[in-house]
C-alpha cells in the first residue's frame, strides 16, 4: 500500500578549515541550541533560525550521521526505493560525508562505505530463507554528459522510462556484488575515472555529480520478490567562481555545475508550490535521474552540508533555504513486490470457492422460487424442510485458501490482494460462526429471506391457518407483515448492491491481475530483446570464429607454403653450401696459382736481367733494341710482361737461362751464333712466357669470376639464411597469436553457449509464468463474466420472486383485512356468547347451591351448552385465546 512521507534533511557543518582557522578566530556564525533540530545563523546581526529533522555542529563523528541516516537503507532492504544524496557549497563536507576521508581511516568512513557494510550484515542476520541479488552501478554526470565509471568508455548514456521500470539509465554497466568489498573495488575503479581539480575552495574538488546506485532484490520462499534500489548521491558543488578562482575548463566546469544545481533548486520551488502542475524535471540529466526521489516513489534523505565561517554565509544560507524547501516535499511510497504464483493462486481458488457457493445459492434459490410458482404451493402452507435445506447456505470450506496462502506465506506483510480480498470478505453484514470468507457472503444473501419464509411454514405449521397476527410472538417477520416485505425488498437491494461491489472487487482484481501480466509481458518482451541481442553478438561470434577459422586455415596453407619455401632454400643452401665448397677447392687451386704468379715473378725478373745483360752485351742498346726487335720482344711488351707476373715458365728453361747469364758474365767477347742461340732461346722462352701469360690471364678470369660468385653465394645463403631467421621466428609468433587467439575464442564462445542456455532457461521460465498468468487472467475473466451473469440472473429472479411475493402480499393483505374484519365480528358474537355462557355457567351454579332443581333446568343447560361447545371450536379453528 502507498504512504506518504516527507523528504528527510539532514545539516551538517563542518569544523574550519585551516585557511578560516587563520583568519579572524571569532567568525563563526551558527549556534546549535536546543535538542539537535535547530541552528541559528548570524546574519549581519540578524538571527535567522532554521529548523531540519536533524542538526549536526561541526564535532559530529561519521558513525553519528550514519546512525541517523541507515534507516533509509532498512527501507530499501525491505522493497522501498531510498535515495540519500549530499547538497551543499564546494568545499563544504559533501565527499566527506558520503565517501569519508582519503586517508582511508575505518572511523571516518563516510556513509556510502557503512551502508555497505549494513546491507550485508543484514543479510547476514536474515533468517527467512530469502535469497539476495545485489547489483551495483557507478555514473558520473560530467558537463551534462552521463558516463558510466565502471566503463568509462560507455559515455554519454541516455535516460529512459517505463511503467515497469520507472526511471532508468540505458546501457549502464551493472555489477553483481557478493560484499561490501567488491562495491568498495567497483568504487575504487570508478573514481580513477572521476573528474576532480584542485580550486581555491578544495584541493579535490568534485567536478561532477556522481551516483552509486545499489540494486537489493530479494526472492522469498514461496516465490514473491521485493525489490528496492538505493541511490547515493554526491552533488557537485555550488561555486562562486570570484571565490574558487575557476578558469579556463575549470570555469566551464562550474558554469555547467551551477546551471545544473540551480534547475535542481527549480524543481525543488515548483515542487513545493501547491498550484504548480508542470515540474522541469527534464530541463537537467540530474533532475530526470533525482525525479523519483523528490515527490516520487523513494524514500529521500537529503544531507545539507555547510560551512560554519562568517566567509560562507551567504551560500551558507542558500544551502539551508534549499533544505528548507526541500523538507516540504512529499513522496509517496510503496513497496515494490510482485505476487507470486502461489499467492494468484490462492486468490482464484478463493474466487473459485465463491463462485461454487454462489452457483450453489442461486441453485437453491431457483428451486424454492420454481416451488413457489408451482400449483403446488398454497401460499400460507409450509414449505418442504428439503427446499429450506438447499435455500440454505452452503457449509463453510475446511479452510479458507486465503488463509491458507496467508500462513504457507509465513511473511509478517500479507500479500495486498489477500489483504484487500480478506478486508473485503469480512466487511460482509452479516457475519457467520465458522468465518469463512464465501460462507459469510452466503448467509448474507440468504439468511433475512430463508427466515422469513421459514417463519411463515412455521406460522402455517402451527396450525393457525395463515390467519396469523402482523408480528408472531417471538417477533419474527411474517410474509403476510408488510414491515416484513419492506425489510426484504431493503434485503434484495442490499443483496444487489453486495452483488456490484462483488463484481467490482472481481474487476478490481482482474485489472491488477491484468497489470502484473502486463508487467510480466514488459519484462518477457525485454528477456527476449536481451536474447535476441545475445544471439546476434552469438551470431557475430560465430561469424568471427569462422572468419578466425579461415585465417587460421590460411596461416596453416602460409605455413606450409613457407615450410616448403624454407626446405627449397635449405636444398638451395645446400646446393650453395657444395658450390661454396668447390669454389674453396678452386680457391685452394688458385693458392697454387699464386705461388706459380711468384714463380713467374721470379722468372720475369730473371729474364729482365737477362735482357739487361743481353744489351750489356751487345754494347749499344740500339742493337740490343734490334736485337730484341728483331726476335719480336719490345720493351713496351717487357714491361708490360713484367706487370702480369703470373707465368709459368718450366723449372729447366730458368736453370738454362741462369746458367746461361753465369756463362754469358765471363765471357763478354761472345759470338753472334751464340747471340742467336740465344736469341731463340729467348723466342722460345717468350713463347712461353706468352702462352702462360695468357693462361695466367684466363685462370685470373675463372678465379675473379669463381671469387665473385662464391661471394654473391655467400650473400645470397646470408641472405636466405637471414630470410628463413624471420620467416620462422614471423610462422612462430604468428602460429603462438593464432594459438591463443583460437584458446580465447574458444573460451569466449563457452561462455557466450553458458550465457545462451541460462538466457534460454530464463527465458522459458519466463514464457512458462506468461502462460500460467495467461491462463489466470482468462480464467479470472470466466470467472468474473459468469459471476456477474449469475448474479444479474440472481437479482433478476429475486426481482420477480420479489414482485410475485408483493402481489401474494397484497392479495394477502387484501384477505387478511376481510378476514380481519370477519375475525372481529365473530370475536365480538364470541364474547357475546361467551358472556352469555359465564352468565348461564354463574346461574346454574347458583342454582346447583341453593338444590332447586326445576323441570325447564335441563333445557336451559342444554343450550348453554352448545353455545360454549361452538365457541370453543370456533377458537380452536382460529387458533386463538380469549383474553
Ligand atoms: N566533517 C568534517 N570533518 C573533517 N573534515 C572535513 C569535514 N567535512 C569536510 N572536511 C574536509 O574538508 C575538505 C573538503 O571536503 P569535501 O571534499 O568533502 O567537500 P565537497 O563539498 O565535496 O567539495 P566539492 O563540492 O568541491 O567536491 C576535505 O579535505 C575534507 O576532508
Amino acid at each position: 500500500m502507498a504512504t506518504s512521507c516527507n523528504i528527510r534533511v539532514i545539516a551538517r557543518f563542518r569544523p574550519l578549515n585551516a585557511r578560516e582557522k587563520s583568519g579572524d578566530q571569532d567568525q563563526v556564525v551558527v549556534q546549535f541550541p536546543g535538542e539537535g533540530t535547530q541552528l541559528i545563523m548570524n546574519q549581519g546581526g540578524n538571527q535567522v533560525p532554521f529548523t531540519f529533522d536533524r542538526v549536526f555542529p561541526p564535532d559530529t563523528h561519521q558513525e553519528e550521521i550514519f546512525e541517523i541516516v541507515k534507516s533509509t537503507v532498512d527501507d530499501v532492504l525491505n522493497g522501498y526505493n531510498g535515495t540519500i544524496f549530499a547538497y551543499g557549497q564546494t568545499g563544504s563536507g559533501k565527499t566527506f560525508t558520503m565517501f569519508g576521508s582519503e586517508d582511508k581511516d575505518p572511523e571516518l568512513a563516510g556513509i556510502i562505505p557503512r551502508t555497505n557494510v549494513h546491507i550485508f550484515n543484514k543479510i547476514a542476520e536474515d533468517t527467512s530463507g530469502s535469497e539476495f541479488t545485489i547489483k551495483c552501478s557507478f555514473v558520473e554526470i560530467y558537463m551534462e554528459i552521463i558516463k558510466d565509471l565502471l566503463n568509462p568508455k560507455n559515455t554519454n548514456l541516455k535516460i529512459r522510462e517505463s511503467k515497469a521500470n520507472g526511471i532508468w539509465i540505458e546501457g549502464l554497466t551493472e555489477e553483481f556484488v557478493a560484499d561490501e568489498h567488491e562495491i568498495m573495488d567497483l568504487i575504487a575503479l570508478g573514481e580513477q575515472s572521476r573528474s576532480v581539480s584542485k580550486t581555491n575552495m578544495n584541493q579535490r574538488s568534485s567536478r561532477s555529480h556522481s551516483l552509486l546506485i545499489l540494486t537489493i532484490e530479494q526472492k522469498s520462499k514461496d516465490g514473491s520478490i521485493k525489490r528496492g534500489k538505493l541511490n547515493l548521491v554526491d552533488l557537485a558543488g555550488s561555486e562562486k567562481v570570484a571565490k574558487t578562482g575557476a578558469e579556463g575548463q575549470t570555469l566551464e566546469e562550474a558554469k555547467k555545475i551551477n546551471q545544473s544545481l540551480s534547475l535542481l533548486g527549480n524543481c525543488i520551488h515548483a515542487l513545493t508550490e501547491s498550484k504548480r502542475e508542470h515540474i522541469p524535471f527534464r530541463d537537467s540529466k540530474l533532475t530526470r535521474i533525482l525525479q523519483e526521489s523528490l515527490g516520487g516513489n523513494t524514500k529521500t534523505t537529503l544531507m545539507i552540508t555547510a560551512s560554519p565561517h562568517v566567509s560562507n554565509v551567504e551560500e551558507t544560507i542558500s544551502t539551508l533555504k534549499f533544505g528548507s524547501r526541500a523538507k516540504t516535499i512529499k513522496n509517496t511510497v510503496k513497496v515494490n513486490s510482485q505476487k507470486s504464483a502461489a499467492e494468484l493462486l490462492a486468490i482464484i481458488g478463493v474466487l473459485t470457492k465463491e463462485l461454487s457457493s454462489l452457483k450453489h445459492y442461486s441453485l437453491s434459490l431457483e428451486k424454492l422460487v420454481e416451488y413457489m410458482k408451482s400449483p403446488e404451493y398454497i401460499p400460507g402452507s409450509p414449505i418442504p424442510e428439503q427446499l429450506l435445506c438447499l435455500a440454505a447456505p452452503p457449509p463453510p470450506a475446511a479452510t479458507s485458501p486465503t488463509t491458507t496462502a496467508t500462513s504457507n506465506n509465513n511473511t509478517s506483510t500479507p500479500s495486498k490482494a489477500s489483504n484487500r480480498h480478506s478486508t473485503a470478505l469480512t466487511s460482509s453484514p452479516v457475519s457467520s460462526p465458522a468465518g469463512s470468507a464465501s460462507h459469510r457472503h452466503s448467509v448474507a444473501l440468504s439468511t433475512p429471506l430463508v427466515n422469513s419464509l421459514a417463519a411463515a411454514s412455521a406460522g402455517v405449521a402451527n396450525g393457525s391457518g395463515g390467519r396469523t397476527s402482523p408480528s408472531s410472538e417471538n417477533g419474527t417477520p411474517s410474509l403476510y407483515d408488510p414491515m416484513a416485505m419492506v425489510e426484504l425488498t431493503m434485503q434484495i437491494d442490499r443483496i444487489k448492491e453486495e452483488n456490484q461491489q462483488l463484481v467490482d472487487k472481481f474487476k478490481d482484481e482482474l485489472s491488477e491481475i491484468t497489470m502484473q501480466y502486463e508487467s510480466t509481458k514488459e519484462e518477457l518482451q525485454q528477456v527476449r530483446s536481451q536474447l535476441e541481442v545475445t544471439k546476434e553478438s552469438m551470431r557475430n561470434a560465430d561469424q568471427e570464429s569462422k572468419s578466425y577459422k579461415d585465417a587460421e586455415r590460411s596461416l596453416k596453407v602460409e605455413v606450409e607454403n613457407r615450410e616448403l619455401r624454407i626446405t627449397s632454400l635449405s636444398q638451395q643452401v645446400d646446393d650453395l653450401r657444395i658450390l661454396a665448397s668447390q669454389v674453396i677447392h678452386r680457391l685452394k687451386y688458385c693458392e697454387v696459382e699464386q705461388e706459380n704468379k711468384d714463380l713467374s715473378k721470379r722468372l720475369q725478373s730473371m729474364v729482365e736481367n737477362e735482357r739487361i745483360r743481353l744489351t750489356a752485351a751487345v754494347g749499344s742498346p740500339q742493337r740490343a733494341r734490334k736485337s730484341i726487335s728483331t726476335n719480336g720482344i719490345t720493351s713496351p711488351n717487357l714491361s708490360s710482361q713484367q706487370s702480369t707476373p703470373n707465368t709459368h715458365i718450366p723449372d729447366e728453361s730458368i736453370t738454362s737461362i741462369s746458367n746461361n747469364t753465369t756463362t754469358d758474365t765471363t765471357t763478354s767477347d761472345s759470338t753472334a751464333n751464340q747471340e742467336d742461340e740465344e736469341s731463340e732461346e729467348f723466342n722460345e722462352l717468350r713463347i712461353q712466357l706468352e702462352q702462360s701469360e695468357s693462361e695466367k690471364k684466363s685462370l685470373n678470369e675463372y678465379n675473379l669470376q669463381l671469387q665473385s660468385e662464391a661471394s654473391d653465394m655467400k650473400s645470397q645463403e646470408f641472405k636466405l639464411l637471414q630470410e628463413i631467421k624471420v620467416l620462422k621466428s614471423n610462422g612462430d609468433l604468428q602460429l603462438q597469436e593464432h594459438l591463443l587467439f583460437k584458446e580465447d575464442v574458444a573460451m569466449k564462445s563457452k561462455l557466450q553457449q553458458t550465457q545462451i542456455t541460462n538466457l534460454q532457461s530464463e527465458l522459458q521460465s519466463l514464457q512458462n509464468k506468461l502462460n500460467q498468468e495467461k491462463q489466470y487472467k482468462q480464467k479470472a475473466q470466466n470467472q468474473q463474466i459468469e459471476i456477474s451473469s449469475k448474479s444479474n440472473e440472481i437479482v433478476k429472479k429475486l426481482e420477480e420472486q420479489n414482485q410475485s411475493l408483493q402481489l401474494q402480499v397484497d392479495k394477502q393483505v387484501c384477505e387478511n383485512e376481510d378476514l380481519q374484519q370477519q375475525y372481529s365480528q365473530l370475536m365480538e358474537k364470541c364474547q357475546d356468547l361467551q358472556n352469555e355462557l359465564t352468565t348461564a355457567q354463574r346461574l346454574l351454579m347458583n342454582r346447583r347451591a341453593v338444590k332447586v332443581v326445576r323441570s325447564d333446568e335441563k333445557s336451559m343447560k342444554r343450550a348453554y351448552e352448545i353455545k360454549l361447545d361452538f365457541g370453543q371450536q370456533f377458537l380452536k379453528k382460529t387458533g386463538k385465546k380469549l383474553y
